[in-house]
Order: C-alpha cells, then structure tokens, then sequence
C-alpha cells in the first residue's frame, strides 16, 4: 500500500530513514521476550525490524486502512493489533512491565505523554520520535528559556535523554519542523514522593501560569511568601528557577498546614 494516501489529522509522516530506523530499533534494544507496545505503527517501518527481534509486539493504531495493510503483512503473525485512539488505550490491560515505543502523532505528543506519566510504574523504558521542539521542553534544565511544565511533570516521573536528532526529510511526508528521539526510563529514587499528586500537578500549573511574573504573584491564592520561604524558594523567583523537587516540597508543605 505504497499508495496510501498520508492523513494529515492522524500526524502521519511515514519513516523511510533506514539509517534512523535502524538507530531506533538498537535505541530500543529489544530482546524476544520483551513485552513491547508500538503506538502508530503506520505502514511498519519500525515494527517489521522490531518483529524481527520479538517473540510479539503489541501495536495500538487508529487509523483503519493501516490496520487492513498491517494484516497483510509478512510480520503480522507477530503482532496484537489494538485498534483505536491511544489517548483511550488502557495500557495496564498488557500485564507486566512493558517497553513503549512510537513515531508518535505530534498533534496528540503532549496529553499522551501526561497520559503515559500515570502508568510510569509498569515502564521499563520508552523511546519516542516527537517534535524537537518539545523534546527540547521536556529534557530543559531550570534557568533555561525551554524550562517549563511539561519539564517539571514529565522529569518528576521519568529520566529523559534526547538520542538522535531527525530531519525532516527523513519522513514521507516531510513535517514542517525538525524532530528528535528521546528516551525516558521511570526515575529509580525519585528524590521526593508529592503526598497528593493532583495538588502538585495543579501547584506547578499555576507557577507558570504567567511565566514573566513572579512565582509571588502566580501562587497569591495559594502560598504566602511565608510558605514559599519556609521551603526555600525567594517569592522573588520565577518559575522556571525552581526545580521539581522543590515544587514537590512546596506541594507536600502547604498540604501538610490544612
Ligand atoms: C508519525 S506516524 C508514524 C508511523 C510509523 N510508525 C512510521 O514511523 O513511519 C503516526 C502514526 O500514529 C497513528 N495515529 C495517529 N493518531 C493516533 C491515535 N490517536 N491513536 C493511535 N494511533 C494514532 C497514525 O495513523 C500513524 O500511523
């Protein structure tokens, strides 16, 4: 089905960078018994050579023209096809700890990686192709102009490394932006647990609600200069100046006066 026809509204710009393919794939480094789960596997460019090295390979893909070609494939006797959005998928329905890997969709890369963060207890590791840009946000340190929420929640859950940077034309169609694959592995000895994930999560996203304004003012609702200073952080500072752990202190603090 060289024919079939890129669909813009599912991100499908199809790999043909054998060079790129082959770097994912020993990125990835599967072993047979690998339990792996493939998001967008399009017309297959990483999950034939992944089959090549697995016992089976679970694929999650939306679109259903993709499903009919996947099926007519040598390799699909490998393969547990999952059809539908992932955004739906219930990845704990797959027992055991699991691999995940995608040339994901760009439009739908920052839920998903939320998405993905909830089950960050049954990963052994991820590698993803996104857009640079993003994985750029993800991997930033504080004091950086790319430090930002997606930095503070994906970090507080995962230990991220940008592998392999990816140009455009290394795609069929060719994306407008540059990408990257990044890899992330669940952190070992998280250096501090948030008491109550949601407050934290709502905590950091109200610390760069106005990212030039002072952490003082974006948080005048819900800490006193007092409680910012009780764990270290000077109002003064901005958000993008403090670390995740610190958000996750300042969140365990303030839940621990009410
Ligand atoms: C960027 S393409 C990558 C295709 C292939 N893995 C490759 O590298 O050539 C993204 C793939 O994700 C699929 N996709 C898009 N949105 C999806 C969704 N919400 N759930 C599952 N798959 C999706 C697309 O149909 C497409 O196959």
């Amino acid at each position: 089905m060289t024919e079939h026809k890129a669909r813009k509204r599912f991100g499908q710009n199809f790999l043909q960078d054998t060079r790129i393919i082959s770097d994912i794939v020993h990125a990835v480094r599967p072993q047979a018994d690998d339990i792996v789960i493939e998001i967008g596997p399009g017309l297959g460019a990483i999950t034939q050579p992944l089959t090549q090295k697995l016992n089976r390979l679970h694929v999650c893909e939306i679109d259903r023209d993709i499903i009919q070609f996947l099926k007519k494939q040598t390799f699909a006797e490998k393969l547990t096809i999952h059809e539908g959005d992932v955004l739906a998928f219930d990845f704990r329905q797959i027992q055991g700890k699991k691999k995940i890997v995608g040339n994901l969709p760009y439009n739908i890369s920052t839920p998903l990686l939320f998405k993905l963060s909830e089950v960050a207890d049954e990963v052994i590791d991820m590698h993803f192709m996104l857009q640079k840009e993003v994985v750029e946000r993800m991997v930033a340190q504080p004091k950086s102009n790319d430090y930002g929420r997606l930095s503070v929640m994906l970090q507080y859950f995962f230990d991220m490394e940008s592998l392999i940077d990816v140009p455009p034309e290394s795609f069929q169609p060719a994306p407008k932006v540059d990408s990257a694959v990044v890899r992330m592995i669940p952190v070992a000895n998280r250096i501090g647990k948030a008491e109550n994930f949601q407050h934290f999560s709502d905590l950091v996203k109200q610390a760069f609600h106005q990212r030039r304004k002072t952490l003082r003012n974006n948080l005048k609702d819900i800490a006193s200069d007092d409680d910012l200073q009780a764990v270290g952080i000077s109002p003064q500072q901005r958000a993008e100046e403090i670390a995740p752990e610190c958000y996750v202190q300042l969140s365990n603090y303030l839940i621990s006066k009410v």
